[in-house]
């Protein structure tokens, strides 16, 4: 058999995704050292054909390259618009250029952002409603709204005959796919942690929406993932869906992360001694983070994922400092839940650093250890107990949250 530039998903429905490994930061903000996929399908309905979701502008002479080779001399009659970002959605126009008979399927709260982004009027469109079936030649496709998840037009569509569900960036996750596209051809760990970044960064804080549209798709006969971005999921749906279901309902792992700022080492002391006691404690999985030097991004993730949160810094100019204070601003937004939490700080003259975290702490809803540890300057021995104080709370508290 001739050689192809798509992979065939299966008899009517081919990939032809690209991968991005030139863009150093994922919507101006989150790294991506192992770059990204932007997943598009080829339905081919029989009479008419069908593109699921499009890819960023700038590889648009590739994915073209792809789509023709899959159309073989055929034209292209639909392209559905699962979501609007324009990773997915900024070759859109060029598509439609292309092929001036082919028509928009979405939905109406996608119309608006067509006209302001493209200028793409409603009469390029087939409008679908929440659980409407459209016919794609002699195939079928039905249509489910998934609102903020994580934009409020975000929906997917399922082929109920094959089982399969196009799902837009749900279960998506940084990364290229490096020749391998389905999930037993990859090698999962390599993408689990940056599937875990994709979701905490960018979807994490509509997990209400998720779990809520977990709920509505639980109903359906899904044999097959096929997502925005990262890999195919035809072997182990399970495993992926459960790591959405845990993640939205924000099931911690056992274990303390410590992030601490420090300007002229002396937090750096006290987030060693804490990370001390809490391993003569008997607590495992420890991890110490410098807020300055590990991307925010990483940190989320990792916040997300750890039971046990103890953050520390400097005062500044009466306050946390600025890189702390950042992070914090961040987990407020992000409206985590199900931690500990235990604050340490350093100061000066008059402090303030332990007002702010105070107030976080009250804000956060989380649980609160009693004990904080604000030492001026160098840690003495009174701060060194006090740490080890803070760290026998931390493992009591962890040890009954289980
Ligand atoms: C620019 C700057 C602003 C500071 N502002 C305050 C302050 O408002 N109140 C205070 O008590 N200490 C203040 N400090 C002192 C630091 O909190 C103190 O030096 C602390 O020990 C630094 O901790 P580190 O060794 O972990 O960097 C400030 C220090 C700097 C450099």
């Amino acid at each position: 058999m001739a050689a192809t530039r798509f992979v065939k998903i299966n008899e009517h429905v081919h990939y032809i995704g690209v991968n991005d490994r030139y863009t150093h930061l994922f919507e101006g903000m989150w790294p991506l050292p192992d770059g990204i996929s932007y997943n598009s399908y080829l339905f081919d309905g029989g009479s008419k054909t069908c593109l699921l979701d499009c890819v960023r502008i700038d590889s648009v002479s590739e994915f073209f390259v792809k789509l023709d080779d899959a159309l073989d001399g055929r034209k292209l009659d639909y392209v559905v618009v699962n979501h609007m970002e324009p990773d997915h959605t900024s070759s859109l126009k060029s598509v439609l250029e292309r092929y001036p008979e082919c028509k928009v399927i979405t939905n109406k709260k996608a119309v608006t952002m067509m006209e302001n982004f493209y200028s793409i009027g409603e009469d390029r469109a087939i409008l679908v409603a929440d659980g409407e079936t459209i016919d794609i030649g002699e195939r079928k496709l039905t249509f489910y709204t998934t609102p903020m998840v994580h934009w409020p037009e975000s929906m997917v569509c399922f082929e109920e005959e094959t089982g399969i569900l196009f799902s837009q960036d749900a279960f998506g996750g940084f990364g290229t796919l490096d020749g391998a596209i389905f999930d037993d051809q990859v090698d999962w760990e390599k993408y689990r942690e940056e599937t875990i970044r994709y979701y905490t960064n960018i979807v994490g804080k509509y997990s209400v929406q998720v779990i809520r549209a977990l709920k509505k798709l639980g109903g359906l006969d899904i044999k097959m993932i096929c997502p925005d971005h990262g890999p195919v999921w035809r072997d182990n749906i399970g495993r992926i869906v459960t790591l959405y279901s845990d993640l939205s309902e924000q099931k911690t792992e056992d274990g303390v992360l410590i992030v601490y700022g420090s300007m002229y080492g002396n937090t750096e002391q006290v987030a060693e001694a804490i990370a001390r006691s809490l391993t003569e404690e008997g607590v495992r999985n420890i991890r110490i983070r410098d807020v300055s030097k590990t991307h925010i991004s990483y940190l989320i993730s990792e916040t997300w994922n750890y039971k046990g949160i103890i953050l520390g810094c400097p005062t500044y100019n009466v306050d946390l400092f600025p890189p702390m204070a950042n992070l914090v601003e961040v987990l407020k937004k992000q409206k985590m839940k199900n931690h500990i939490l235990g604050t340490f700080t350093n100061y000066t003259w008059g402090g303030g650093a332990e007002k702010a975290f105070a107030a976080f702490a009250e804000e956060s809803k989380w649980d609160v250890l009693p004990t904080t540890v604000d030492v001026m300057g160098a840690p003495k021995q009174e701060d060194l107990d006090k740490c080890a104080q803070l760290a026998k709370e931390m493992a009591e508290a962890l040890k009954a949250s289980k």
